[in-house]
């Protein structure tokens, strides 16, 4: 499958293809929808609460409107953006998702491929359905990230850090928003708990460490450790410093929100942040993180990287959250309906489909490059 290099080639192979497969966020979504079980399908497009944070996610965005600049000669696109010295032809990442059998039983393996395939950096959740050393196996050449559930056991915090450095993952994504599960009324209902499920095991049951803590090695007490291991209310800097000292690989926060745990970020030491309110799963009522956004860039000021998630559906979303001072943006629910839809042939043709139509904004915002759309001009309306 040839990728398309423009908006015409992109219509041409559409309408050359075989089925038809999804292309708005909505077709994606409804499509997903058909092949998931309710159970599964509420998990991950619910928020938390009465899902205002999960609606404003959106309508924020929409409250920012570009105000495109003509005639600026766009015939040459660059898109790529370094990150941590290395550079990406794409300036997105697929954001961390736990339990990606829930969508598709080839989960984590499949999107990995799909990734990899565009030299996308592909975030690898802790309680992901295939273990580290799995992914790694199937992407062994291509740039991939490990996040970091902290356990309630500081070691197994530790021995999963260094199994991901040594099987060649590239940066560690501490997400800090999630010391306990929100409120999800969606899955109270459906009486629907994917750990318990045991989809987010992998990691765990390959992990001596862990395994040594249990009293026995049975899947009841695999599953028990594993809720009794990711609750954990008392995550502080302390244990993010004692993290920093126990990997060489750069450590992000994810789930910065307020610019003052942005400036602290930074002045303890940490690579970089992503501003993220977990796509409206954990507070209900908190700012959407567009809104959070150029606050926490303008503080950030440069000194690290500003990667940005929670809502991104559209080229011309990536084109907003860059112009507000993202430095990347993470791509969430739309590549785990794709993979629904259709394995890691759906996450390729999503991110075709992305990179393609991202393209096209950049160009008709007027911008030619990631770093002319800071000047961009966007303007806000109520
Ligand atoms: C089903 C599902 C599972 C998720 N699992 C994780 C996870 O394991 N680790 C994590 O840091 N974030 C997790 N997230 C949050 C995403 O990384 C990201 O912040 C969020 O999806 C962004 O919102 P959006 O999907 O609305 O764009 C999960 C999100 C969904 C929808
Ligand atoms: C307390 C951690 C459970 C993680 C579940 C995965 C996740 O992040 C989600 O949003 O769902």
């Amino acid at each position: 499958m040839a990728v398309p290099v423009n908006s015409k080639d992109a219509l041409l192979q559409n309408m050359n293809a075989g089925d038809y497969f999804p292309i708005s966020y909505e077709e994606l979504e409804e499509r997903a929808q058909t092949v998931m079980s309710a159970g599964a399908f509420g998990y991950v497009r619910s928020g938390a609460g009465g899902e205002e944070t999960l609606r404003s996610n959106r309508t924020d965005f929409q409250k920012h409107s570009i105000v495109p600049r003509v005639l600026t000669d766009v015939s040459s696109i660059n898109t790529s953006i370094t990150l941590f010295e290395k550079q990406y032809d794409h300036p997105f990442l697929l954001a961390p998702v736990g339990m990606l059998k829930l969508a598709h039983e080839d989960a984590d393996l499949a999107v990995a491929q799909a990734a990899a395939r565009y030299g996308i950096p592909f975030v690898q959740s802790t309680v992901s359905s295939y273990s580290i050393e799995e992914v790694a196996e199937v992407s062994s050449l291509s740039p991939k990230w490990f996040q970091l559930y902290w356990s309630n056991n500081r070691s197994v915090s530790f021995h999963m850090a260094e199994r991901a450095e040594k099987a060649g993952f590239e940066a560690i994504v501490l997400t800090v928003d999630t010391v306990m599960l929100g409120w999800r009324e969606e899955d109270l209902r459906n009486r629907f708990s994917p750990l318990k499920l045991g989809y987010g095991k992998a990691n765990y049951e390959s992990d001596q460490v862990f395994l040594q803590s249990l009293p026995d090695e049975s899947e009841e007490s695999i599953i028990q450790g594993i809720l009794n291991n990711i609750h954990h209310p008392s995550l502080n800097w302390e244990d993010v410093a004692e993290l920093k000292k126990r990997t060489k690989l750069p450590i992000l926060l994810k789930g910065i929100l307020h610019p003052k745990d942005a400036k602290l970020a930074v002045e303890n030491g940490i690579d970089g942040i992503i501003v993220s309110n977990h796509g409206g799963r954990q507070l209900d009522g908190i700012i959407s993180a567009i809104s959070a956004l150029p606050a926490i860039a303008e503080i950030v000021n440069k000194q690290i990287p500003v990667l940005f998630d929670s809502g991104i559906r559209r080229g011309a979303d990536v084109v907003k959250a860059i112009a507000l001072g993202a430095d990347a943006v993470c791509i969430g629910r739309p590549f785990v309906y794709a993979l629904a839809a259709g394995g890691q042939k759906g996450v390729e043709k999503l991110l075709e489909n992305l990179i393609q139509e991202t393209k096209v904004s950049i160009s008709l915002a007027g911008a030619s490059s990631i770093a002319g759309l800071s000047s961009v001009k966007l303007v806000q309306t109520t």
